[in-house]
């Protein structure tokens, strides 16, 4: 039996969509794992699954595990996409995403740019979460980086060239990071702008990361290195992040459909 998907990506970041609205697919981690395959399957840096929505005022809940089996809390890039497609499939330019991290209003503009409000980052230690209690601006590791959640861990390095990005795996399995975490290494080019490479958790290096550029602004904020409204450029192009005056992370930038497809689940995994 032929399920079909959407294929989409943020800046470069891909993801495989599959609409559970209609009815619930059994996808386990090893399913999961073995759709992600770029080799053996579809491929895709996160898979992604819609549902009703049961939170107040929202359109769709969606759920984001990465190619490991692995879930996250956030994904910046896919909820973009995610907005695209509820834009495109009903007309209306402002859907309201249901995630395990909160409610995400997201915005559709006329230039087809997508801004998605994730909500306020969380800087408490046991939030982000870490092993210990300790500040969460400066964590005791080599390269000192900051901490933050945007629903999901995030560790930034602020560095001069990205010759740590080959020990992104090693840092996102460090025993301070008890969920392991998402390793951003970003380098200030202006109080305007922030270069970004990101080691993501459950994924490795990806040529986007949302959550991660919203992470990496708002660390570089609370340490006085940026303004709050900031230019991220990843590997995969440019992201416009702002912290809010009230607290809340806009992100803003492109999404797009690569594909639609058919798969039979029954021939991936058990
Ligand atoms: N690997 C991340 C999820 C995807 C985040 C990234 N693709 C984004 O756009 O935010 C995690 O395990 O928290």
């Amino acid at each position: 039996m032929q399920t079909s998907f959407y294929k989409m990506h943020g800046l470069g970041n891909d993801f495989v969509i599959f609409d559970e609205r209609a009815g619930h697919l059994s996808l386990t981690p090893a399913r999961i794992a073995a759709l992600a395959d770029r080799r053996r399957g579809v491929g895709c840096d996160q898979l992604v699954t819609l549902r009703p929505a049961c939170a107040e005022g929202a359109d769709v809940f969606v759920r984001f595990f990465n190619p490991d089996g692995s879930e996250a809390g956030a994904c910046g890039n896919a909820s973009r996409c995610v907005a695209d497609l509820v834009f495109w499939q009903t007309g209306n330019r402002t859907p309201v995403l249901q995630t395990r991290a909160g409610t995400l209003p997201a915005r559709v503009e006329q230039d087809g740019l997508v801004t998605v409000d994730m909500g306020t980052p969380k800087l408490d230690w046991q939030a982000v979460p870490l092993a210990a209690e300790m500040d969460t601006l400066h964590l005791p590791l080599a390269g000192d980086p900051a901490a933050a959640s945007m629903g999901n861990p995030h560790a930034t390095f602020f560095v001069k060239d990205f010759s740590m990005l080959s020990h992104g795996s090693a840092l996102e399995h460090d025993p301070l990071f008890p969920d392991r975490a998402n390793i951003g290494f970003a380098r200030i080019d202006s109080p305007e702008r922030i270069r970004l490479k990101v080691h993501e958790r459950g994924a490795g290096v990806t040529e986007a990361c949302g959550s991660g550029a919203c992470a990496a602004v708002v660390n570089a904020v609370r340490r006085g290195l940026v303004a709050r409204r900031c230019t991220v450029e990843l590997d995969g192009g440019i992201l416009e992040i702002e912290w809010a005056e009230n607290g809340h992370v806009l992100m803003t930038g492109p999404a797009a459909m690569a594909f639609e497809g058919r798969v039979d689940l029954a021939t991936y995994a058990p």
